[in-house]
């Protein structure tokens, strides 16, 4: 049997950079998945993005959700402070073997938690399982139907506080349709759009940007 494309992405990581490096580990994905073969990264364009997001936030603890190939995981892992953690959740086991590989590559593994398993039964044990008071940083980048019904458990386990940024991927294409209305007129967030395109293409796409105000938000109830 062939092989499956998370392990042609390994193969090409450990190909093309150098153990140690997530920046080059970030760089063999990309010019992979450019003129290789396409795989659903954020991408080095909206990439972009996510470091200046995480560079002005510097968040310590960060949860993302979706961790296919580590691609993300790793790029944003990179760049957070000595102290920070990144717990990353992934439910296909196959991925998740591959993304602790390339995590493992990266020589990351002591600032990520690669937990396997579903958003909507993990997220309700972070607190008492791993100690999480609450989340500075939350990456959305998992199935798009997910966003909304795992940001409200978010909420209701009292894993975000005031201040707290959600960065949302493909709130364009594929799109995320309740989740945006969710987070641009719910008064728990102030919300912004930064627009660019799906990885590796011209499609539009983009991000958004979400801050946590607190359950009671500002203004009328
Ligand atoms: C029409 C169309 C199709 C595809 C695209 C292109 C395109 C571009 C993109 O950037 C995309 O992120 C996507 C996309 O579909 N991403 C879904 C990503 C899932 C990964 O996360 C895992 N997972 C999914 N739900 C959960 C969950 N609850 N708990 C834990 N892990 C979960 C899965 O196991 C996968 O590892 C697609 C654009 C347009
Ligand atoms: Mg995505």
């Amino acid at each position: 049997t062939g092989s499956t494309r998370p392990q042609r992405i390994l193969r090409a990581v450990q190909k093309n950079s150098t153990r140690g490096s997530p920046c080059s580990v970030v760089n063999a994905i990309d010019d992979y998945c450019k003129h290789k073969e396409w795989a659903m990264n954020v991408g080095d364009e909206k990439g972009i993005i996510v470091d200046d997001v995480v560079l002005e936030l510097k968040p310590i603890t960060v949860l993302e959700l979706g961790t296919y190939c580590a691609y993300s995981t790793v790029r944003i892992a990179n760049l957070l402070p000595p102290e920070a953690k990144l717990i990353t959740l992934e439910f296909n086991a196959e991925s998740a073997a591959i993304a602790r590989e390339i995590i493992t590559w990266a020589g990351l593994e002591e600032k990520i938690q690669l937990i396997i398993g579903a958003s909507g039964d993990w997220i309700p044990r972070l607190k008492e399982e791993f100690g999480i008071e609450t989340f500075d940083l939350v990456f959305l980048d998992h199935w798009k139907d997910r966003y909304l019904p795992d940001t409200k458990l978010l909420e209701k386990c009292g894993l975000l506080k005031p201040g707290a940024v959600l960065l949302a991927d493909n709130v364009i294409c594929p799109g995320t349709p309740d989740y945006l209305d969710y987070v641009r007129n719910s008064p728990r967030y102030k919300s912004k759009f930064y627009r660019s395109h799906l990885e590796y293409t011209q499609e539009e796409d983009g991000l958004e940007h979400s801050v946590f105000l607190g359950m009671a938000g500002r203004g009328a109830e």
